[in-house]
């Protein structure tokens, strides 16, 4: 017997706003016992600018998880947690490898509830982080929305967010769209698997409407310097002023170092969702196609795939959804065994390459928004000026402690080729052979000609560097063409 098609409900999934909650993320939590959180949160920017933002926390109490009722309230408070944790890490000239109990105990607490990490993920940061202006307006419209909580109070760190919240909104619809289509599959019905297809295929193109709309309101170096670096985790940052990771302290005196990611959009259910849809599979960072049935790499099963693992990221359920998914997607096979068919095969490749087309943007984006301006902080470096000195170690910084150092060996993975193997294998699928050929285009140099990207080189970086950068969630080398296994 097949396996039962996933019920969104049973996964707190919204069939409008998706992995989105179904309830608006709280503006306060109600019970008057936490407003020492609220207030510091409120006050958040001030206290990172003056420095102060550690003595307040260490002086908290710790406040219990019992006034907790509602998963909205959890989710605030999670989100809360994120926000004071990594100000305390990296809120000061030099990152605290020490988590105190009062933000430990209540957090451990609360993301064993939600079953999520302990650090700001992508849940903390974007879905569970904003408001709508207007109630009676739309959430998947990026003029009706606002954040909740920054670490800097700019607009480009909220724009930041409110990108990633527009795209699970407009989005979100998709889900019950693809199960839809899952079920008309077992049916046989290809009429109502095009008709699915289709408006899926429009809809993606929204999405990369809406991605290519960060460039609007989210400055480059604004994000290289003053917003990624609240964002990082505890695993690989060494270079960052974190060798061992971080004690998250809950008074026992029996605790070890924990080493997390960073918050990624990596994170998002929603885009893994749609590669599950789809049948398309993420083959482990750096290893070609048909490289799995080579003698040479059979030996390397366990290589790292940094896409599955991040889905350790995720809340529990929307993970658990798409592990349920994965076990009846059956459209690729359907078109498959229907190649003669031929508004389904152009519909299934038009998703193909409109996922293939979003993910082509987000190369660009990286480009400018990480390996451009690593290159910049690695140039300054070199001048060694009075203002590079002064700057609080950070992520920011950290790339250029591996200035001179070969990276080759290290088993890094360079983050364009692990994003562009991501885009290239959402390419494989394509049923008829126009797509195929289109597909396997060689794509321009990412970022060139683009409007902007400026100049072609300001763009990508040059094939010979051999740098460390840091990624949201990864470690990354910096060559463009060398791929290999991820640094961790
Ligand atoms: C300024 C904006 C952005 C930057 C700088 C950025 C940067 C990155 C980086 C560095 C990675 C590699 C993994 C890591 O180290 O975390 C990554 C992966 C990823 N990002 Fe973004 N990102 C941005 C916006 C977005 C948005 C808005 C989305 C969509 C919700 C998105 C979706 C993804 C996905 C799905 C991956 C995993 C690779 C893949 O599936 O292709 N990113 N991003």
């Amino acid at each position: 017997m097949l396996p039962p098609i996933p019920v969104l409900a049973d996964y707190g999934i919204s069939p409008t706003h998706g992995f989105l909650p179904s309830t608006l993320p709280l503006t306060r939590l109600p019970d008057p016992y936490y407003n020492k959180w609220e207030a510091i949160v409120a006050n958040l920017q001030a206290l990172i600018l003056s420095r102060r933002l550690r003595g307040v926390i260490d002086r908290l109490p710790v406040l219990s998880t019992v006034g907790l009722e509602h998963d909205a309230e959890w989710r605030r408070a999670y989100s809360l947690l994120c926000f004071m944790a990594h100000g305390y890490i990296w809120g000061g000239d030099s990152p605290s490898d020490r988590l105190p109990p009062q933000i430990s105990i209540p957090l451990l607490d609360i993301s064993r509830h939600l079953e999520v990490p302990p650090v700001a993920t992508y849940a903390a940061v974007c879905l569970w982080n904003f408001k709508p202006l207007f109630m009676d307006e739309d959430i998947d419209n990026l003029e009706n929305l606002a954040t909740l909580f920054t670490f800097t109070g700019a607009i480009d760190e909220s724009w930041f967010y409110l990108v990633s919240v527009a795209i699970e909104a407009r989005g979100g619809p998709i889900i019950s769209l693809m199960l839809t289509a899952i079920a008309a599959a077992r049916q046989n019905d290809s009429a109502v698997v095009t008709r699915c297809l289709r408006t899926f295929a429009e809809r993606l193109t929204d999405l990369t409407n809406i991605l290519q709309r960060m460039h609007e309101s989210c400055d480059p170096v604004i994000f290289y310097n003053r917003i990624r670096p609240f964002l990082a985790g505890s695993k690989n940052m060494g270079e960052a002023g974190l060798p061992f990771g971080v004690i998250y302290d809950d008074g026992t005196g029996n605790d070890k170092y924990r080493q997390y990611s960073g918050g990624s959009n990596a994170q998002s259910s929603l885009i893994q969702f749609f590669d599950i849809a789809l049948g398309i599979q993420h083959r482990p960072t750096g290893e070609k196609r048909d490289a799995a049935s080579d003698s040479d790499s059979r030996g390397r099963s366990a290589k790292h795939n940094f896409i599955q693992e991040m889905r350790n990221y995720m809340p529990g359920p929307h993970a658990q959804f798409l592990e349920d998914v994965s076990r009846v997607a059956n459209i690729r096979e359907y078109v498959q065994e229907h190649t003669e068919d031929t508004q389904l095969c152009l519909a299934y490749d038009a998703c193909l390459a409109m996922l293939s087309a979003f993910r082509d943007k987000h190369i660009a984006i990286v480009t400018r928004y990480v390996i451009t301006p690593s290159r910049q902080v690695r140039a300054r470096s070199r001048s060694r000026s009075p203002e590079v000195a002064r700057r609080p170690l950070n992520l920011a910084i950290a790339s250029r402690k591996s200035e001179g150092k070969s990276q080759k060996g290290t088993g890094g993975t360079a983050l364009i080729p692990f994003l562009k193997q991501a885009r290239d294998e959402t390419g494989e699928p394509a049923v008829e052979e126009w797509t195929k050929r289109f597909m396997k285009r060689q794509v321009r140099k990412e970022g060139s000609g683009d409007f902007f990207l400026g100049k072609e080189d300001e763009g990508a970086p040059s094939e010979t560097e051999d740098v460390e950068v840091k990624g949201l969630a990864g470690t990354w080398t910096m060559e463009d063409e060398v791929g290999g296994i991820c640094s961790y």
